[in-house]
């Protein structure tokens, strides 16, 4: 505490009040020596009078307030002196008192200059950390005052401007601030209502997202920049796995979902079609199962990287999981375009695709339905195209099929059928009938082609054609042929144990029994279990079925001949015939197909063929049996070109072992 007083008496009396409560008190009788004193000892407190010799206590005052603005000063005056006592509260003094000093009202001075002192203190230590907070944050944070200058700056918003703290303060905002429209747009709000705003900008430059958080401050505003990119990233991620198929990157069903609905209304307003394609991808399960998950995900990706870049990027492809695809076409004006649009996917998919050390050959079958004539919801519209795609699949993959109302209950019956025929395979609820072949010679019989029926248990006995396909398509003929096999061959063995005739069954081949089953082994097997004699047993296989890989095929039928199995090929000259491949076929016989006996004698067409298939057989020691003879003419025409076998309703329908067996028994055999 320094104590200025030019009047000794005053002084005195001073000393002794302050003494009572400064440690330490210095005393000065001017101005010039209280500054001097001052500046040596540097004093919180000064109580000094203001009419002093040398220099007044108002000028001393000023000049300490100059070089420690912290300084509490009271001044000590006579009663009256106001304006002296105004100028001293321009200079920043605390208090003053009015002489004579009482010491109660120097104390109740003290203790108000010692409250504010105190204060003081709190604040500046809250200034302090406040700052340090604001300076180790990693923020940007920098304060306005009402006409747009920068009052405060911390280190990370220097380093946002590009300038040094010293550059910033007081400048204007509007010459620094880059930032863009909205922002800028928020700023002037906050300013102007004084009230806080906040909003989140991408900023070019720095490749940054920030969230921009603008308070009101003393009629001006503080903002903090916070850098969220981070944030924006995660958040980025997250929707782009609800969105989007992570591994091929193409949206999911969320998004397909989304995007139909609005290409519908779209279309709705605009009067124009669309179209949604769904896209199977042909036995990729096998693909998956044999050469393992990790080609399966290569080939999606592959896959759908050529959807892409053959549709334009304005369409959608997306994927709805496993290897089914959706391609949405928006506002077309032209719809037979979707011809072409598909046969560019079919052909794109059907390219080599070279992966691993495999090249692999994929094809898709697609499903199309319009909208709004196939449905007006996004649910309708999958449905639609996902039947047609299925009715694409049994129509032999590799192709497209639009969609049409009745497809919706040939599916349902599809599926019905296949859960009966799942069923049947397992109760064994089939049974075979046996129709003749004889000597068209003699009419005698020489063997009977064996012809499953499903018995089913509402519709009865159901015919081949009705579920042969069905079959074939669910892999169910793999069970069902070994039945029919084994069962035909147990007959067979029966009839030849009861009967002198040198009998053989006939039995039909499917394609995917041809191809996927071992077929070898379980003819073999099935020749064992039966007991019957291989060269009593005849597979019928059709030309198309092994034509497609001859040289494969040539091989099975090689291992089933040198068996002794005799093998036929079954209507022939329906398919496409390779004269050359057929030479290199062990075959035995060929069998004419029905649908050229059916007008042999009438049309004259059908009349060369069925002699040229006799003439061409003999001329490669094979058998004829010409199938679906139904009238003697037919018999006599055939036999007249050299035919030897015959099989039709005028020698028996197909029918039940017993009645069968009763023809072994005939006068003719
Ligand atoms: N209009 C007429 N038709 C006659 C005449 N004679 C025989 N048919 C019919 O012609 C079909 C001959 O069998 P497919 O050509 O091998 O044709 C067979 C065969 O491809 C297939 N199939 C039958 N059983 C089996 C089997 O066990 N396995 C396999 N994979 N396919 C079978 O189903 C097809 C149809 O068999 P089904 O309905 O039994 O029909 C039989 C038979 O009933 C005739 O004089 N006139």
């Amino acid at each position: 505490m320094l104590c200025v007083d030019d009047d000794a008496a005053s002084r005195t009396l001073l000393l002794r009040i302050l003494e009572q409560r400064f440690a330490r008190v210095l005393a000065a009788k001017d101005g010039a020596e209280g500054l001097d004193l001052f500046r040596r000892h540097g004093p919180a407190f000064v109580i000094t009078d203001i009419q002093m010799p040398v220099m007044d206590g108002i000028a001393m005052a000023r000049a300490i307030k100059a070089e420690a603005p912290a300084t509490h000063i009271i001044i000590t005056t006579s009663f009256g002196d106001a304006e002296l006592i105004l100028s001293a509260v321009d200079v920043g003094i605390v208090d003053y008192v009015v002489k004579p000093v009482s010491a109660e009202r120097l104390d109740a001075s003290l203790d108000k200059c010692l409250r504010i002192a105190t204060l003081e203190r709190r604040l500046r230590l809250e200034k302090v950390r406040t700052e340090s907070i604001l300076e180790s944050i990693g923020d940007a944070f920098f304060a306005l005052d009402k006409d747009w200058r920068f009052t405060y700056v911390n280190h990370r918003a220097e380093d946002h401007f590009r300038m040094r703290r010293t550059e910033l303060l007081g400048r204007g905002f509007q010459e620094v601030w880059k930032g863009p429209q909205d922002t800028q747009q928020a700023f002037e709000e906050a300013m102007r209502s004084q009230e806080k705003r906040s909003v989140e900008q991408f900023s070019e430059s720095l490749g940054i997202w920030h969230e921009v958080s603008i308070f009101p401050l003393d009629g001006g505003i503080s903002v903090y920049l916070r850098d969220v990119t981070e944030r924006k990233r995660h958040e980025d991620e997250i929707r782009f796995l609800a969105f989007y198929d992570p591994l091929t990157e193409l949206p999911n069903r969320t998004l397909l979902k989304e995007r139909l609905a609005s290409a519908i209304t779209r279309c709705k307003r605009s009067g124009q079609r669309g179209a949604v394609l769904f896209l199977d991808l042909d036995r990729f399960k096998n693909i998956n199962d044999s050469l393992g998950h990790e080609v399966g995900d290569l080939i999606l990706k592959e896959v759908a990287q050529r959807l892409r870049t053959t549709l334009r990027d304005s369409d959608t492809v997306a994927r709805l999981g496993g290897d089914e695809f959706i391609i949405l076409l928006e506002e077309f004006s032209h719809p037979e375009n979707i011809h072409s649009i598909t046969h560019r996917l079919l052909f794109s998919l059907a390219q080599e695709i070279a992966l691993q050390g495999y090249s692999l050959h994929i094809t898709c079958s697609i499903g199309i339905s319009f909208f709004p004539t196939d449905g007006e919801t996004v649910e309708d519209l999958l449905k639609a195209s996902d039947t047609a795609m299925y009715f694409s699949k049994s129509k032999g993959r590799n192709t497209y099929q639009f969609y049409s109302a009745d497809m919706n209950s040939k599916t349902l019956r599809y599926l019905e059928m296949e859960n009966a025929l799942r069923k049947s395979i397992q109760n064994q609820d089939f049974l075979l009938h046996f129709q003749p072949q004889v000597d068209l010679r003699t009419r005698a019989v020489i063997g009977f082609e064996a012809l499953v029926r499903w018995r089913h248990p509402e519709l009865g006995l159901v015919p081949p054609d009705e579920f042969i396909p069905l079959a074939e398509e669910t892999g169910l003929i793999l069970l069902l042929g070994d039945w029919v096999l084994e069962s035909a061959c147990r007959q067979a063995r029966a009839w030849l144990d009861r009967h002198t005739t040198p009998l053989h069954v006939a039995v039909n081949l499917s394609s995917r029994q041809f191809w996927q089953g071992d077929l070898v082994d379980s003819i073999a097997s099935g020749l064992t279990r039966s007991g019957l004699p291989a060269q009593h047993l005849e597979l019928e296989i059709t030309e198309s079925m092994v034509m497609r890989e001859a040289d494969v095929a040539i091989g099975k039928m090689r291992e089933l001949a040198d068996m002794g199995v005799r093998l036929s090929i079954d209507d022939f000259g329906t398919g496409y015939s390779s004269l050359a491949a057929l030479r290199q076929f062990p075959i035995h016989t060929l069998k004419i197909d029905k649908s050229f006996v059916r007008e042999v004698t009438t049309n004259a067409n059908d009349a060369a063929i069925a002699a040229s298939i006799v003439a061409l057989a003999h001329t490669m020691n094979l058998l004829v049996v010409a199938e679906g003879i139904e009238g003697e003419e037919q018999a006599a025409f055939l036999l007249g070109k050299g035919c030897e076998i015959g099989q039709g309703y005028l020698f028996g329908k197909p029918m039940p072992s017993h009645e069968a067996e009763v023809m072994l028994c005939g006068p003719q055999s």
